[in-house]
């Protein structure tokens, strides 16, 4: 069994809904609803079948990853969204002595180009590989974009975020590569190639573009690490004299997260891009400010494919009850239409979840009511236009 972990949520008294609730900001709502996707990444590559619908892997996770791809796929087949879910199972396998991800799990993604994923779990200190490590590496998806912006008319102590974080998919702190020195010593490397640097800081630089953002920060900490952070900063250095039209900055991670607390707003007008554990750590915090993690989706984003999930893990301290939030899987979902050009059927299903969640009357527990997550997709499903 694994050990759950709970966020604090930040004075949670505060995460009521605001007075008149179903109060709408028609900028707000269409920057939610802003594409993701990139042309650098050579955009979608699937293609629709002949019965006009699109094959999207499913990968539905652990925990309650099965509870809340329900609710996307009720809300899906409800908007009539032209796809059709193709469900792998990802359980490791071992082959040749090492744990591998099944190969019909990956032939699904490489022939649909496309996957919504739900969590998956990893076992702590000893065990099977992250799994969600592993398919991100096997498909080489190096840009992990994190935005996390402030549900209207869901009042928390932060009014207006609006981050976007992007964080190095591949390598880093996360490389995985682990061994004892002698009994008692062990050591674990942070690998960072420029290689791997230049294609997240140029997408970094490329996604500014794209959401009409003048500034990219890189979030590091090479007052410590010298050389692999100070890699990281001296390609971003390099990188941004590919964009003179982009205002380049730099940050000390600590320093963004003091300031970040303190004042979310001075990080709406750029994007922030940092080695893969700084964006694992911050885009949890950054959850933190809107409500948690039931809010907050993400992308992995790849040259041919391309992994939609939540930035939320398996949360077995809540599954199986239908007590989770599908939202965070849900706006992945839509960053996942958005990236297929399937923009209409996106903002339906976007609008109708903020009018539910600000009509405030059916929603999950995370957010102060007391909605099953189904009870929370029939509400959403009754929303659609
Ligand atoms: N990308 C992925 O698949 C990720 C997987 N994990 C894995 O998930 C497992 C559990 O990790 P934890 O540290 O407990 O983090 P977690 O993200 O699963 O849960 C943290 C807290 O947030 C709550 N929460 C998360 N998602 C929620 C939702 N949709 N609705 C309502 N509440 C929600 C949980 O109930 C828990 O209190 C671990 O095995 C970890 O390795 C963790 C993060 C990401
Ligand atoms: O793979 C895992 O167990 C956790 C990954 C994670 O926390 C994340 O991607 O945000
Ligand atoms: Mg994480």
């Amino acid at each position: 069994m694994l050990a759950a972990r709970s966020v604090a949520i930040p004075a949670r008294q505060c995460l009521r809904r605001a007075n008149g609730a179903s109060r709408w900001a028609p900028a707000l709502m269409q920057s939610q609803t802003r594409s993701y996707a990139q042309d650098r990444v050579g955009g979608f590559k699937g293609k629709k079948g002949s019965d006009g619908k699109y094959t999207v892997t499913l990968i539905e996770g652990d925990g309650i990853g099965p509870e809340i791809s329900q609710s996307v796929k009720d809300i899906y087949s409800a908007a009539n969204v032209p796809i059709k879910w193709e469900t792998v199972d990802v359980t490791p396998r071992l082959k040749d002595g090492k744990t591998v991800i099944p190969d019909e799990a990956i032939e699904s993604v490489n022939k649909n180009y496309v996957a919504l994923k739900g969590p998956l779990a990893t076992p702590v200190g000893k065990g099977h590989v992250s799994l969600n490590l592993t398919l991100r590496r096997t498909f080489n998806l190096f840009a992990n974009v994190r935005p996390c912006r402030s549900i209207v008319g869901f009042k928390t102590p932060y009014d207006n975020v609006d981050t976007v974080l992007i964080r190095e998919n591949t390598e880093g702190e996360y490389s995985g590569i682990e061994h004892v020195v002698v009994d008692g010593v062990v050591q674990s490397i942070k690998l960072i190639t420029r290689d791997a640097c230049e294609r997240v800081l140029r997408f970094a630089f490329q996604h500014a573009d794209a959401i009409g953002r003048k500034k990219v920060r890189a979030v590091h900490k090479a007052t410590i690490m010298k050389m692999s952070d100070g890699l990281f900063l001296r390609t971003a250095h390099d990188v941004a004299k590919e964009f003179p039209h982009i205002e380049f900055d730099a940050e000390l991670l600590d320093n963004t997260c003091l300031k970040m607390v303190t004042d979310p707003t001075p990080y709406n007008d750029k994007v922030l891009v940092m080695p893969n554990l700084y964006g694992d750590i911050l885009s949890d915090m950054c959850a933190g400010l809107i409500g948690g993690l039931g809010l907050t989706p993400s992308g992995n984003i790849g040259d041919e494919c391309s992994i939609f999930e939540a930035v939320h893990g398996s949360a077995p301290d809540i599954a199986g009850k239908q007590l989770a939030n599908p939202t965070a899987l849900l706006l992945s979902s839509i960053m996942m239409l958005q990236h297929m050009g399937l923009n209409e059927y996106a903002e339906n299903i976007q609008q109708a979840i903020f009018k539910t969640i600000a009509e405030g009357k059916t929603i999950t527990g995370d957010l102060g009511g007391s909605a099953k997550t189904y009870e929370y997709a029939d509400a959403v499903i009754k929303a659609l236009k």
